[in-house]
């Protein structure tokens, strides 16, 4: 469990965090989306005490990070590229973390296991991928058997299966009970992983809920009908939580708070032809984009 009070961070005159206030709860994924400067990353490093906050607290399993015993067994964070020895092997460098921590030796060939290390755990970690160095990287923030677990970007530049991988990790990690908290700012790639979000812009909450609401909100349960009598259906359709609009005299009308087929089916019984009847699907992406719209950084203007 991560929980979050009013924290802020500044940098001179810049606010990197503004009073974000959130909780993300065990058993599931909680996405931390937002576009690029909007603060997660500096977020990120407060929870881990690698950043200290201007204002306001953040605690990791009841407590602030610096005051765990051990803190790798509460929370494994991957934030940017881990500095890895080069000439150090995948194995060697787990082994190295493990007996700062009273870790054993058990444990280290368990993650190399799970993280599919294990083909490569005994070469130079300089020579790999990034990929694999994602890999060793997850490999290093489970050494400790955490309840709360922390990635930073996790899917950048991975391959399709690679993505698969962590994607099936984590929902794993959060179906055993734990925390899982990720950040990124591609949100169809946030969609298939999360259950949760949390959207933040310019070091603000933009959004904490679930991504069906978000898409909701955006305006996801729409449905687009053209009939060739929108007065009559439109008296038909209404309802306490419905709303239908539309241009007076055109054949099309925009539906909210009634189902394609619970149209299809008043039209039919009160014999009304309809033309069109289309769920108007409002993508992840757009959702995203409505609601950081204004909160974006760098806005790329026409040259
Ligand atoms: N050490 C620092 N000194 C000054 N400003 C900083 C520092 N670290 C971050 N910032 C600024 O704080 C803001 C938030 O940065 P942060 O890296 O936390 O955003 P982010 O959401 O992680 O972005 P990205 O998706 O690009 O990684 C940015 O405007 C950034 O330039």
């Amino acid at each position: 469990m991560i929980e979050a009070r009013e924290l802020t961070k500044t940098y001179g005159e810049k606010t990197a965090v503004d009073g974000l206030t959130f909780t993300v709860r065990p058993g599931a994924v909680t996405g931390f989306l937002g576009p690029n400067g909007a603060g997660k990353s500096t977020t990120m490093r407060m929870i881990v005490g690698l950043d200290r906050p201007t204002s306001g607290t953040v605690t990791v399993n009841g407590r602030p990070y610096a005051d765990h015993p051990a803190p790798l067994r509460e929370i494994g964070a991957l934030l940017e590229a881990k500095a890895i020895h080069p000439g150090r092997s995948a194995f060697d460098h787990l082994m190295a973390l493990a007996h700062t921590h009273g870790i054993s030796r058990h444990r280290v060939e368990e993650v190399i296991e799970m993280t599919g290390l294990a083909q490569v755990a005994r070469k130079r970690a300089g020579a790999f991928s990034l990929g694999m160095g994602q890999r060793l990287g997850i490999a290093a923030a489970l050494l400790g058997d955490p309840e709360t677990l922390m990635l930073d970007e996790p899917v950048n530049g991975l391959d399709p299966d690679g993505v698969l991988w962590i994607r099936n990790l984590l929902t794993g990690l959060a179906a055993e009970g734990r925390t899982v908290f990720l950040s990124s700012h591609l949100m169809s790639e946030m969609a298939l992983v999360a259950d949760h979000l949390i959207v933040v812009g310019r070091g603000r909450i933009l959004a904490d809920t679930t991504v069906e609401q978000l898409v909701r909100e955006a305006g996801g349960d729409t449905v687009l009908v053209a009939t060739a009598d929108p007065v009559r259906l439109r008296s038909l359709l209404a309802g306490p939580g419905v709303e239908v609009t539309g241009r007076p005299g055109s054949e099309q009308l925009m539906v909210t708070g009634r189902t394609a087929r619970e149209i299809g089916f008043t039209a039919a019984e009160h014999g009304i032809p309809l033309f069109e009847l289309t769920k108007h699907e409002v993508s992840l992406e757009e959702a995203f984009m409505n609601l950081t719209h204004d909160a974006v950084e760098y806005v790329a203007s026409a040259a």
